[in-house]
């Protein structure tokens, strides 16, 4: 399971965001995932997690599946997230995120997602569409990105789809 490249200032994914979830995604055979540590500073109620900050985490796990599968960084144009269970803060999590196998169109991306705990209880699920960013529009994503384990260390659209990347 490879580790995906982070952007140090991003809410989600950034090491240098005091007040972000610090997240490392990573790669796997369905889709990807992260590790959540439910954490007091994203409080809503008392002990209770926030829904922007479960939203903000199924928004980049899921737009990071589609845009594994799209062949570009995308957008999100829709995002529907139901809150089943509320997240005390304090527990383990993992996000996942998937695109949907059946694209019809490489205009836009389905996706999907939920988290859940150690003991398969899911606490938020979510659905979305994404759109794929032009090869222009991506190329200011690229000046931020870094390789998870190398922070000085630059990404290109090879790093991420291989030398066939969509051009
Ligand atoms: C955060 C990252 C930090 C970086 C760290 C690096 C890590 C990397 C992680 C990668 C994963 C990131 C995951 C998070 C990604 C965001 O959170 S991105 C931020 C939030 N999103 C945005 O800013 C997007 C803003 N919106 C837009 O740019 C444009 O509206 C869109 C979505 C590209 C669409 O524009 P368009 O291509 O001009 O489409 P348009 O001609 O208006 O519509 C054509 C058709 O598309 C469909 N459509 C259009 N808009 C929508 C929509 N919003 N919903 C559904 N369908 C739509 C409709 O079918 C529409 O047909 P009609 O309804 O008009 O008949």
């Amino acid at each position: 399971m490879e580790k995906l490249p982070r952007y140090s200032e991003c809410f989600i994914c950034g090491r240098d965001n005091p007040a972000g979830t610090d997240i490392t995604f990573i790669r796997t055979e369905e889709g990807v995932a992260c590790e959540y540590l439910a954490a007091p500073k994203h409080n809503g109620y008392r002990g209770i997690i926030h829904g922007g900050i479960i939203s903000a985490l199924l928004d980049e796990c899921v737009g990071w599946a589609v845009s594994l599968r799209a062949g570009r960084m995308c957008v999100t144009g829709e995002l529907t997230i139901r809150f089943r269970k509320s997240l005390p803060v304090s527990t383990k999590v993992t996000v996942k995120g998937f695109c949907d196998p059946e694209q019809k169109t490489r205009r836009l991306f389905r996706g999907y997602g939920h988290i859940e705990d150690e003991a398969g209880t899911v606490y938020a699920k979510a659905e979305g569409r994404f759109f794929p960013m032009s090869e222009e529009a991506q190329k200011p994503v690229f000046e931020c990105l870094k390789m998870a384990d190398a922070p000085e260390k630059a990404v290109t659209p090879a790093d991420i789809w291989g030398e066939d990347c969509r051009k």
